[in-house]
């Protein structure tokens, strides 16, 4: 717009120095030429470029603006020399402020874009002295204390603005795992297991992939409670998730905590034998953490009850769980401490 504005000067000067002004400085508009197709290719690649945080677009730019900035020096020397000295002063200021609000955060970049211009309006204050020489220096001291208490507010609010957006992301990530883990064993909670297992039961309608889920009790939790106490109880069952999360085999496997002491395992791709072997690994896993329990009917030490079930055509998520827990229920009727399959006519 300031290029436009001096390009177009013919027009806001008076009739008689118009001749004046074309005839003795042509440069004036090969700078602002210069300048303008320097914005526009700046900002033309500026916008192009696929990484924005690019380094070598960042010295592009830093680059591109020292150029700008010598240009609009060269103008202002053209504008002294053509004794235009009093469209100078307003001129600089404009760009410094303009400068002000468009580069605020980066100091750097700022002060090389703005340095010149500032030097430039020194330099004219002494170099064409006029009556006004004095009010002229107060008017460069005064600009440059509002240019540097408006660069540190500037700079304040973009630092608080970073801040809280990077406090929101925080506070974002915690709400979405609050949301989606049990806080006690930080495993995937039942909300969570259920949007998963209706996508693995969708992708086994589509493709007819295998699922298996594994439906796990701890027993006799109640007694381990009442004797080692519910701090001891939470712990336990702390170390119980991580070894359903050692037993996963890969990262598609999701252990949930399903409610109190009771845990599943959902396992896409997994046929029934496969659930078996993480059945297996389960209980050896659990018997080698060795958690002494006194009170346990069926061992000295803590163990589980599992029920295994594999996805078959036309089952439905609640009814497919309610199999998972129906083996389980079997496996505590037949004495604990082992796994049951389901059986259809069950
Ligand atoms: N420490 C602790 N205990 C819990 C938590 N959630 C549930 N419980 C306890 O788990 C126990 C579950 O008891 P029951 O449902 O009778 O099951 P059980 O004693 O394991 O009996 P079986 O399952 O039949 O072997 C209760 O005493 C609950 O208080 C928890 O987050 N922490």
């Amino acid at each position: 717009m300031f290029c436009l504005f001096i390009l177009g000067r013919h027009y806001f000067t008076p009739v008689q120095s118009i001749a004046q002004i074309t005839h003795l400085f042509p440069e004036l508009e090969t700078v602002m030429g210069l300048v303008l197709a320097l914005s526009s290719s700046g900002i033309f690649i500026l916008r192009m470029a696929h990484d924005q945080y690019a380094e070598w677009l960042s010295q592009f730019l830093h680059g591109t603006l020292l150029c700008i900035s010598a240009l609009w020096v060269g103008c202002f020397y053209i504008l002294l020399a053509s004794g235009d000295s009093r469209i100078v002063f307003p001129f600089a200021a404009l760009l410094i402020f303009t400068a002000l609000i468009s580069l605020y955060f980066d100091g750097r970049v700022l002060l090389s874009f703005t340095l010149p211009i500032w030097l430039v309006i020194l330099v004219c204050n002494f170099v064409y002295p006029s009556d006004l020489t004095v009010l002229n220096a107060v008017l460069y001291v005064l600009l440059a204390c509002l240019f540097e208490s408006g660069r540190r507010i500037l700079r304040g609010w973009f630092v608080l603005a970073i801040r809280r957006e990077q406090e929101n992301r925080e506070l974002i990530k915690q709400l979405q795992s609050l949301a989606n883990h049990d806080p006690l064993t930080g495993l995937a909670n039942r909300r969570s297991f259920h949007l998963l297992l209706d996508k693995a039961i969708q992708r086994h309608q589509q493709c007819n992939t295998s699922v298996s889920l594994i439906m796990l009790d701890v027993d006799y939790f109640k007694k381990y409670n009442d004797h080692y106490g519910h701090q001891a109880g939470d712990e336990c069952l702390r170390s119980i998730a991580k070894c359903l999360e050692g037993a996963t085999r890969s990262t598609q496997d999701v252990a949930a905590r399903f409610g109190g002491e009771e845990f599943i395992m959902l396992l896409p791709d997994a046929t029934e034998q496969q659930a078996v072997d993480v059945a297996k690994r389960i209980q050896q896993n659990i018997h080698m953490l060795g958690i002494l329990h006194a009170e346990s009917p069926v061992a000295a030490y803590v163990t589980i009850s599992q029920g295994i079930t594999s996805l078959t055509p036309a089952t439905t998520a609640t009814r497919f769980i309610a199999e998972a827990d129906a083996a389980l229920y079997a496996a505590k009727e037949a004495g604990r401490n082992q796994w049951q399959i389901f059986q259809t006519d069950k």
